[in-house]
């Protein structure tokens, strides 16, 4: 039984990894998950000058999941594709993920144009979605921009690239993305983003949890796993099949990532329970799915991968 996959030219000897933002902020965080039973890794998203981020409290655990507003803190995009250039000679032939995020068009050019210039040799993930920005609107859910944005990086931009999307609920949105992302040779599409603006009560303090925009933050964890398998899903069903799926959301045990494979994830990333149980959690998570595969006969994921049935 093997739990290895291919994404984005790359193969994988397991189909997981940490979702951006979660232990991966700086070396000690990315080698901690580079160590474990994790794939391979992913950068927090990277910005051009480094940033301090919100202020705290920014990120609380509830129940069901968490609630953040960071604010795109991070170490700026020259220490990760440091660190990843200098981790790609220490692990020749390993395939790495660098996220970024630019604040307009010109931004993202420029990191790209870093990237192009670095020894980076690994994929590039263009956050398209970050929702904790003050006054700055979620670029997935502005499709014209989206289309200006993928049209002017593929222009420019010919190495393996994908793109990490907010869930969209409605099925035109589906729709409409898909014909827009079916335009670009992209590697692959991630979905989803943490839900956007949620609010979480101290019932107690009669209080919000975090500090930043009165409470208001990025949904992720337990709540979001029928939002994700249903974008995974719709953006499997309309992708042209060599843009492939990273299923993120939701993610807890084996029975959630066979979810996300049955919905037609190639990899998954596991953000909220990663954060909980530390990079220690790959290792219980795929002794799970390969105990589920062997109970239903099914030896690699390519054998049910995007096989949900419906009724
Ligand atoms: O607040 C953040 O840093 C953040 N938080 C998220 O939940 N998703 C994102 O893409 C980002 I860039």
């Amino acid at each position: 039984i093997s739990t290895a996959t291919t994404l984005a030219g790359s193969n994988f000897d397991n189909c997981m990894m940490n979702a951006s933002g979660v232990y991966c902020m700086d070396s000690d965080e990315l080698l901690a998950v580079e160590n474990s039973k994790a794939a391979t890794f992913v950068t927090k998203s990277g910005t051009l000058q480094p940033r301090k981020g919100n202020p705290e409290p920014r990120y609380f655990e509830t129940e069901f999941g968490s609630i953040n507003s960071m604010g795109l803190p991070n170490n700026g995009v020259d220490y990760y594709l440091d660190f990843v250039s200098q981790d790609q000679i220490n692990h020749p032939g390993k395939t790495y993920f660098l996220s970024i995020t630019g604040f307009n068009l010109a931004e993202d050019l420029e990191l790209l144009q870093k990237v192009t210039d670095s020894d980076f040799a690994g994929v590039v993930e263009l956050n398209l979605s970050c929702p904790n920005v003050p006054g700055k609107p979620q670029t997935g859910y502005d499709f014209e921009t989206v289309d200006a944005i993928l049209k002017a990086v593929f222009d420019v931009y010919h190495k393996p690239l994908g793109v990490k999307l907010p869930p969209y609920f409605d099925i035109i949105h589906f729709d409409q993305m898909a014909e827009i992302l079916n335009k670009y040779p992209l590697s692959y599409v991630n979905s989803i983003n943490s839900i956007g603006n949620g609010l979480y009560i101290n019932d107690d303090t009669e209080t919000v949890v975090i500090k930043p925009k009165q409470g208001f933050g990025g949904i992720g964890g337990e709540y979001v796993k029928p939002t994700a398998l249903a974008n995974v899903h719709a953006f499997y069903q309309r992708l042209n099949k060599d843009i492939q799926i990273i299923g993120t959301g939701g993610i807890q045990t084996g029975k959630d990532i066979f979810e996300h494979i049955l919905c037609g994830a190639s990899m998954v990333q596991v953000g909220t329970a990663l954060m909980v149980e530390g990079p220690v959690i790959f290792e219980r998570l795929t002794a799970e799915l390969e105990a589920i595969m062997a109970e239903k006969g099914y030896s690699s994921i390519e054998d049910f991968r995007g096989k949900l049935n419906y009724l």
